[in-house]
């Protein structure tokens, strides 16, 4: 790379700026200093393995993924929402939308994400509670009423039964008339960090990685800009797992997708893109910086040095943080804001796509429309006042931030050894399952939540309101928290029996069964479940016929 890095990179800046690629917007500090787009060593020579950090936009992309940094575009403000039923939670989206969110994120309840219809007993009392209750392609049409979908990029937060899901949201869109090759948008669907951390699975691994390969080759095929998989490390690390474990296991479970998709015979420079990412942004600021910075460096270079993508997006690691949900405290709640703020800073200081705040009350409740909106606001003052958009990397060559990203780095690859350790075949994918079934990864998360939790507890960690400055702040009132009613549920139930009787019963199940047929060929499977759920096929319908196919998963138990 050399003396000349710094002249690649203006000349991709350069011709950012003539293709009217970087906002015409104001890049001076406040008082008034100009300041330059990025900066970096007067002598590459002089900085030993200068490759490795390098410029933005430029393979390994430590500093980003874009010559132009947040002057090309800021980051994406993409709050996570949704309560009750699909009506109140549009409501929501339309707020979110006037107020400057820039794209949408479904939160669904428990019983969606579980794969079970609002009317199923096990569903008993939790319809609408922690998300929106979605039944039906129907439920789905009010959910995005009035909302463009071939305009707004959406992400849909559900692994277990993400494939039926989005083939409701495709139909939604069918109906509104959008063009379904030009959505963009983002489909959770990592089953990996079920089985590892968040345990809302359905079936045994083998025939969800089927499942998933299905939507990735169709995905590929037809709707190019989607991306339907989002590897979570959001969740190992709300687990309880250290940064590098985060790090580490998401990538693996990238790995192990890339895998699936070489595996079916996809090109990996059609289907890496679509493979997004999603972190988490904990309160200790340098190191989720640094940890944001390796993890684009490692996965372009095992993107292209092990499984051979060629092409700069294959190699680009993409992703969507959200600031610590375990990082909040229910004491002194206001405090909240302040450790969010903290950790949205260092999300965009690590250059993430698209951020998610979370509320000060959502250690209690779903956030009230109040707490809500702080939160949308949080990212809006870090955006308009701070300058943070003005400078790509403003922490790259910082010694502390480029040691720290060189130990994440180190540390991640350590534990890929383990997990290949663990291969029988030599795949990441093998490792993985391999460690799913012993308990490898619950319990390694375990320790290292344990060694946490006596830190805090011995006083060696501290947390403001917890351990230390503790008791009640003057003038501080009780939060107002939001309340789901279950009313909710009894309006949803009569929704769907409503639903279930103006269908035609007997297209819906011949064609939730042709689905089930289709699932026994090599054929793929989208277009049979997009006709079901045309026909009107419930959620619990099509999970249901599917499980009773392939059964159901249980975790290994583990002493
Ligand atoms: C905890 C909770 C729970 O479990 O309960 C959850 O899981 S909540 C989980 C919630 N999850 C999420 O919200 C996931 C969100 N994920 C996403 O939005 C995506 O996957 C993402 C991370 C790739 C971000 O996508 P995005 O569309 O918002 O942002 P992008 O950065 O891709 O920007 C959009 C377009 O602008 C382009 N673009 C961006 N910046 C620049 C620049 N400086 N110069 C030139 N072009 C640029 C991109 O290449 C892209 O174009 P082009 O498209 O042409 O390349």
């Amino acid at each position: 790379m050399g003396q000349d890095a710094r002249q690649r990179w203006q000349q991709r800046y350069e011709a950012a700026l003539a293709g009217g690629k970087v906002r015409d917007a104001d890049f001076t500090t406040l008082s008034g200093v100009e300041v330059d787009p990025v900066y970096g060593p007067a002598d590459e020579a002089s900085v030993e393995n200068f490759e490795r950090i390098g410029y933005p936009g430029e393979f390994p992309f430590t500093r980003g993924l874009h010559a132009t940094g947040y002057r090309g575009r800021a980051w994406t403000i993409r709050q996570f929402a949704g309560f009750g039923n699909a009506r109140q939670t549009n409501e929501r989206y339309k707020m979110i939308l006037a107020e400057g969110g820039g794209g949408l994120s479904v939160a669904f309840d428990m019983p969606t994400l579980m794969g079970r219809d609002s009317d199923d007993p096990r569903a008993l009392g939790e319809v609408g509670h922690c998300g929106v209750a979605i039944d039906t392609a129907a439920d789905m049409d009010v959910l995005f009423d009035g909302i463009d979908l071939e305009a707004t990029t959406t992400s849909m937060t559900i692994s277990g039964p993400a494939v039926p899901v989005f083939c409701m949201y495709l139909v939604a869109a069918e109906r509104q008339g959008a063009d379904l090759g030009k959505l963009n948008g983002t489909l959770q669907t990592d089953i990996f960090k079920e089985y590892i951390a968040q345990k809302e699975w359905l079936f045994a691994p083998e025939p969800h990685l089927r499942l998933i390969g299905d939507l990735m080759e169709y995905c590929a095929a037809n709707i190019p800009a989607y991306k339907p998989i989002s590897v979570s490390g959001y969740h190992i690390r709300e687990a309880g797992s250290t940064a590098a474990q985060e790090l580490a296991y998401t990538l693996a479970d990238g790995f192990a997708y890339v895998e699936l998709g070489l595996s079916r015979g996809l090109d990996i420079e059609a289907f890496a893109p679509g493979l997004s990412f999603f972190f988490d942004a904990h309160v200790d600021f340098f190191e989720e910086i640094a940890k944001f910075r390796a993890a684009r460096r490692i996965w372009a270079r095992w993107l292209r040095d092990v499984y051979g993508a060629q092409t700069e997006k294959a190699q680009q690691l993409r992703f969507h943080t959200q600031t610590a949900g375990v990082s909040l405290t229910a004491q002194q709640p206001d405090n909240n804001i302040t450790r969010t703020a903290v950790e949205a800073l260092a999300a965009i200081l690590g250059g993430t796509q698209s951020l998610h705040t979370n509320a000060l009350d959502e250690v209690l409740a779903l956030p009230s429309a109040k707490a809500a909106h702080i939160a949308l606001r949080t990212q809006q003052v870090i955006a308009e006042e701070t300058g943070v958009l003005n400078v790509a990397d403003p922490l790259g060559g910082s010694w502390y931030v480029e040691a720290l990203t060189d130990e994440m780095e180190r540390q991640a690859e350590e534990i890929f050894t383990r997990i290949k350790d663990m291969s029988a075949d030599g795949t990441m994918t093998a490792g993985i399952l391999r460690g799913i079934e012993d308990g490898w990864f619950t319990g390694e998360i375990a320790e290292a939540a344990f060694v946490y939790q006596r830190a805090l507890e011995k006083g060696d960690k501290k947390v403001v309101g917890v351990n230390t400055l503790t008791g009640s702040v003057e003038g501080e009132e009780p939060l107002e928290i939001l309340r789901v009613s279950h009313e909710v549920e009894r309006e949803q139930k009569a929704e769907l029996t409503g639903r279930r009787q103006d269908r035609d019963d007997e297209a819906a199940r011949a064609a939730v069964q042709r689905m089930v047929e289709v699932g026994r060929t090599e054929a793929n499977m989208l277009p049979a479940m997009l006709d079901a759920v045309r026909a009107e096929a419930t959620l619990g319908e099509i999970c249901d016929a599917l499980r009773a196919e392939w059964g159901q998963y249980t975790e290994p138990a583990r002493f």
